[in-house]
């Protein structure tokens, strides 16, 4: 197998950096076709008294309105619960709630023409944040929490205990592209879909529910997405039922393409949370006992706020040992668009808690903070607090490796640190390590599943497709090295029913799975023939076995095996591990810092791909350290009120600020543990999607020593 473990070119590098990718927005169109543009809502929480839409209807180029009076199937969906309509039809709960569509022959006619349908409202109390959720007493009714030990008695009993609150804010997914859609028509009530989403077999499934029609007559396709980072695994199936209404009752394909600032209002983000902690401890600084009230800002609906809360729990421990622990959630029902999946989903908010709960650990004790991490630090064997054995733990190695290589004990000491902090009043130099565990397979168990279908043709040439789509991780280039010299085409419902979304990051372990069943099938049937006729080609062979009518094309499955979902002892397959460290500088009056220097060390098992690995390590490490110490989503509340209730001030990169080319580490560099096996998963590989992200918060941790060192 001289294919896995090469660090091939990601396939479609080429064809991105020379603008021949072709992504959902680039579909030719037949020329009947028709542009769809949004009605939303302008209020956070409101009756709606009336929609006209009478004025549109007569402005150039226009095909219709669409409403919920319009659907013919049903009006009423959701991922998880159906608790969200298509097309809000009395009360809208969040601004940027789809109201109608307008459809046109042009953008910009139903663009003009979108403006001119009135909406009257009579405007409700509204909801912005957790603070204010808990006032109101409004949540959503999920309650699971997880426990070991005897928190109470511990606490008591505990030398010292801190308490407090923690607050993480949300983050935006800012993926290249926009979301897109475009449904269209065919005879029979039969309708081809094509949508930037990370989650085919949902729109198949949804649109064919809002249409009144089955699943059979409806083909969800998806070639590429110009990323998603999980803000495309539901949210764009609303969207996409909404244009499917105008393109079944007017028998035309319509199209919908969001612009930046629509799509920041209105398809959701990473959940900002708010965590009440007790933590008892040592005057060593060992944590005996930790009490965790976990609160989500879930939006106006279910969508995936329970599994990510769930994750959350899962994650509160990171990487260490806590005897005594309690962590239950509540999710917030509040006024904002939704919040959704984002890399990580929860997990990277449970991992800072644990994180910032050492650290003020450390400081009340008075020692190093890595001191403290080290000292509560599992071992290998140990039981997590929701009881699931730590069969090969990692966190150490990576830990001893990225600490030696990054010469953090002398850089600490006579460092440039503090003989630079020494030496400037207004400039400060910080440097923090920290370690990260991510628990990989989805926790709600059916999802872990996938499937894959293998056509061998009689040119030689091999068609591998799979249940997953690419966003930009590399997923195609892998499953392509897995069946080896294969061409890969797209992810498509007719040929693989009932994909999960491509999320969890384990879409390389499960469709690889299923691709190297598939691959194994064709390759015994054409076993006799490899005997028979040891030096042809594989075409020959391929043909010889053909001329035969032996079946040249299978389909593969694979089930994660041994998993039990959230509560049971064993909801992840397996842990991805990792360390970093960061050395920053902090310019004290402007607030403008930069890291000097960052050093990885991530455990991604045998790598299938150790370029498109690093990379991912590389984008992940980037856009937590942009979540933690760049991005703020500046909501119309309490804190803000200068914007109206429920909009969203920072709708653009020139508002919002997410990490570009100067924010990179000067000096990244990121090492791939080796000797690393993973028995769990193909090729012995680990997942690199999501587990990367919770590493910028050592840059996060070495502002802080900046600014300790600046107060001192
Ligand atoms: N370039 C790129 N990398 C990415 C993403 C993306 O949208 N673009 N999504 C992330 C998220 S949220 C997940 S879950 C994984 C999904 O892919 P995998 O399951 O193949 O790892 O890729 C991660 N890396
Ligand atoms: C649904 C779901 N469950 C998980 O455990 N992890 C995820 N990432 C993105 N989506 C999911
Ligand atoms: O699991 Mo990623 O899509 S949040």
């Amino acid at each position: 197998n001289d294919v896995v473990g090469q660090p091939y070119q990601h396939m479609a590098a080429d064809l991105q950096v020379c603008g021949e990718a072709t992504y959902t927005d680039d579909i030719k169109l037949s020329s009947d076709a028709l542009w769809a543009i949004p009605v939303t809502s302008t209020r956070a929480h409101a009756k709606i008294l009336k929609v006209d839409a009478s004025q549109a209807l007569q402005a150039p180029g226009v095909a219709g309105y669409f409403g919920h009076k319009d659907v013919p199937g049903s009006n009423m969906i959701g991922p998880v619960v159906a608790d969200e309509e298509v097309f809000a039809s009395e009360v809208v709960t969040a601004v940027g709630q789809i109201i109608g569509l307008v459809v046109a022959d042009s953008e910009s006619a139903a663009r003009r023409a979108a403006r001119l349908v009135v909406v009257e409202y009579q405007d409700l109390p509204a909801v912005m944040s957790c603070e204010e959720a808990v006032e109101a007493g409004a949540f959503y009714s999920y309650a699971n929490r997880l426990e070991c030990g005897d928190v109470d008695a511990a606490l008591a009993a505990a030398e010292h205990t801190l308490e407090g609150t923690f607050k993480l804010s949300g983050q935006e997914h800012f993926y290249l592209e926009t979301n897109n859609c475009c449904v269209i028509p065919l005879e029979n009530d039969e309708f081809t879909i094509y949508s930037s989403t990370q989650a085919p077999a949902k729109h198949q499934k949804y649109v064919a529910h809002v249409l009144g029609v089955p699943a059979h007559k409806v083909v969800s396709k998806t070639k590429r997405l110009g990323g998603g980072f999980g803000g495309k695994e539901t949210r764009s199936i609303f969207l996409h039922c909404a244009v499917a209404v105008p393109a079944h009752a007017l028998r035309r394909p319509v199209k919908l393409s969001l612009d930046r600032d629509e799509d920041m209002q209105m398809t959701g983000q990473r959940h900002a949370f708010m965590c009440q902690y007790k933590v008892g401890h040592t005057s060593e600084g060992r944590i005996t006992a930790l009490d965790y009230k976990l609160y989500n800002n879930a939006g106006n609906s279910w969508d995936l706020s329970a599994a990510i809360m769930d994750r959350c729990l899962l994650h509160c421990d990171n990487v260490y040992k806590v005897d005594n622990m309690r962590v239950a959630g509540r999710l917030c029902r509040t006024n904002q668009a939704s919040n959704t999946a984002f890399r990580g989903f929860g997990g990277p908010q449970g991992l800072m808690f644990a994180e910032m709960t050492v650290e003020q650990v450390a400081r009340a004790v008075g020692r190093p903070v890595h001191e403290v991490r080290e000292l509560n630090m599992y071992q290998e064997g140990d039981v997590t607090h929701f009881k699931q054995v730590l069969e090969v733990f990692r966190a150490p190695t990576c830990w001893k490796e990225v600490k030696a290589s990054s010469q953090y004990e002398e850089r600490m000491k006579q460092a440039r640190v503090e003989a630079f902090n020494a030496e400037h009043r207004w400039r400060k130099r910080g440097l923090a390590i920290t370690p990260t565990k991510f628990g990989i397979s989805f926790t709600t168990k059916f999802m872990n599943q996938a499937g894959a279908l293998v056509h061998v043709y009689l040119d030689g040439s091999v068609l591998v497709s799979h249940g997953g789509v690419e966003m930009g991780q590399g997923l195609h280039t892998k499953m392509a090295q897995v069946a080896a010299q294969v061409f890969i085409s797209e992810t498509s419902t007719d040929k693989v029913p009932n994909a999960s979304p491509t999320a969890a990051s384990a879409s390389s372990d499960m469709y690889g799975g299923a691709v190297l069943d598939a691959c194994r099938q064709i390759k015994e049937r054409l076993l006799p023939y490899r005997e028979r006729f040891p030096d042809r080609s594989f075409k020959e062979i391929v043909n010889a076995a053909y001329l035969d009518r032996v079946d040249l094309s299978a389909h593969g499955f694979y089930a994660t095996p041994d998993i039990t979902g959230f509560g049971g002892v064993r909801p992840f397959n397996y842990f991805a591990y990792g360390a970093a460290v960061a050395e920053v500088e902090l310019d004290t009056l402007t607030g403008d810092w930069h890291v000097l220097r960052a050093d990885v060390v991530m455990d991604v098992g045998n790598p299938l791909n150790p370029a498109i690995d690093i990379g991912q390590v590389e984008g992940g490490f980037v856009q937590g350290m942009g979540w933690l110490c760049m991005e703020e989503l500046q909501w119309g509340d309490r804190q803000h009120p200068w914007v109206r209730p429920g909009h969203l001030f920072t709708k653009g990169p020139g508002t919002y600020k997410i990490p570009t080319a100067n924010d990179i580490p000067v000096d990244f560099r990121v090492a791939l543990l080796r000797d690393a096996p993973n028995t769990r998963a193909i090729h012995s590989s680990k997942a690199v999607g999501e587990p990367p992200f919770h590493l910028g918060a050592c840059v996060f941790f070495a502002l802080k020593e900046a600014v300790y060192a600046a107060r001192k």
